[in-house]
């Protein structure tokens, strides 16, 4: 059956999949259980204890296996085939603010009541990639895929239940659970507690972020990770996420530049390093958003330089050059940024991406244009003060009015043009 959620629940968005209620095996067949491999509990059904009829007692329910019909002891009373029977929760789809669909109980729900199975197609780990990948430069927004076991995972996105509806929220009302229902893996959507209906159906993806576009959690829990897939490793590895008191990502450990060979690069490591030294504190973290703000505007080399270039100069001191001024000026010049900053982004949950080309662009890319820039500051004032006569030194300094092509940097560096020459 195929649904569109523009002819059924709304004029907004032809959104269409095809709903199912089992999973489908795209690169393999369903499992058929062994009779051997069959599970089979010892309860005894006893009519004034409903909960006999394998409820929490039950060994099979210990270990998340559902019984398997015809033989299960408790025959018709069994109570533990919930994925088999489809004994879902009621729900409904609702549109949400932001967050595309979303689902609500369309009923009180019992804390550990099962909800609803994720059901979707069953493709290899690598087949989930691709695909994700696929959908992602097809510019679909909304993840579908949820792993199913170390070599398998569920893609909802094209079949599914109503299961891939459900949002994510980092204070969740419902979990996932792995079942083991006629020796294949299911994964169902519990309540965490009781749910009164009317409610919006929630859990955890907690899921593995691949690298694709960062998407801004909007579940407005108080610890908010602030993205989603913000916990796993792959966007942890990617981002770092400041809070006030962390101080695991301080400057030096941002891995911008690390080639030996590169002269200018090493140096510039160490002066951020000094630089940090010298504004202790906060300002660390607000310098270091700052930064990576920048590699990520539309002209990240102008503005990074502003930060980076600057230090390097007071770490490469050429003799008979007063650097004071200069230091002052380009603080406060950071300062402003700094400012800017802290109206951006909030200190809490601030994001600092790195860059996201892979670590061999980003090295050539940075320390090259970097490199550049700084060697233009270095030349100016070494052909200036290294010039023994007067005379020299005003020629550069004419020519440099005159020609000048980097006047920007110039001018932070010297102050006016007027009062160099
Ligand atoms: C499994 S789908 C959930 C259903 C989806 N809302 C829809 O309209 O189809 C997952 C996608 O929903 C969106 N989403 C889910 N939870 C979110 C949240 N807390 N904040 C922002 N977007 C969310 C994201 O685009 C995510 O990739």
């Amino acid at each position: 059956m195929i649904i569109s959620n523009q002819d059924q629940y709304t004029d907004d968005g032809p959104l269409q999949y095809i709903h199912i209620e089992q999973n489908e095996f795209m690169h393999r067949k369903h499992k058929k259980q062994k009779e051997e491999d069959i599970a089979i509990c010892n309860c005894n059904y006893n009519i004034s204890d409903p909960d006999s009829a394998c409820g929490d007692r039950c060994l099979n329910v210990f270990t998340s296996t559902e019984c398997t019909p015809g033989y299960c002891p408790c025959g018709s009373y069994c109570k533990n085939q919930r994925f088999q029977k489809c004994e879902n929760a009621k729900s409904k789809l609702v549109k949400t603010e932001g967050r595309g669909w979303g689902v609500l109980a369309d009923e009180n729900i019992k804390a550990g009541q099962f909800i609803i199975e994720y059901c979707g197609e069953v493709i290899s780990r690598k087949e989930a990639r691709r695909r994700s990948h696929a959908y992602e430069s097809q510019g679909l927004l909304d993840a579908y895929i949820i792993s199913l076991n170390s070599h398998e995972s569920i893609d909802a996105t094209k079949k599914g239940s109503l299961a891939r509806f459900i949002n994510h929220s980092c204070l969740p009302n419902c979990v996932t659970r792995k079942w083991t229902v006629l020796g294949e893996i299911r994964v169902g959507i519990f309540s965490k507690q009781d749910i009164p209906v009317g409610t919006e159906l929630a859990y955890d993806y907690n899921f593995e972020w691949y690298g694709g576009a960062k998407v801004r959690c909007l579940c407005g829990a108080p610890f908010c990770s602030g993205f989603l897939g913000a916990k796993s490793r792959g966007f942890q590895e990617d981002t770092y996420l400041w809070e006030d008191d962390d101080d695991r990502y301080s400057i030096e450990n941002i891995p911008t530049y690390d080639s030996e060979e590169d002269e200018p690069t090493s140096k510039l490591a160490t002066t951020m390093e000094s630089s940090k030294l010298d504004c202790n504190t906060d300002e660390n973290h607000d310098m270091s958003m700052r930064m990576n703000d920048n590699m990520e505007s539309k002209h990240p080399l102008q503005s990074t330089a502003l930060v980076v270039v600057e230090p390097l100069n007071l770490a490469v001191p050429m003799e008979g050059v007063v650097m004071h001024e200069t230091k002052t000026e380009v603080n406060k010049e950071r300062n402003l940024h700094l400012h800017d900053t802290d109206q951006t982004f909030g200190h809490k949950n601030a994001i600092v991406p790195r860059i996201k080309m892979p670590l061999s662009n980003k090295k050539s890319n940075y320390s090259g244009k970097l490199k550049q820039h700084a060697q233009k500051d270095v030349d100016a004032k070494r052909v200036a003060q290294l010039l023994s006569s007067q005379e020299a030194r005003e020629e550069v300094y004419n020519y440099e009015v005159k020609y000048c092509c980097f006047c920007h940097t110039l001018s932070c560096i010297h102050g006016p043009k007027s009062n160099s020459s």
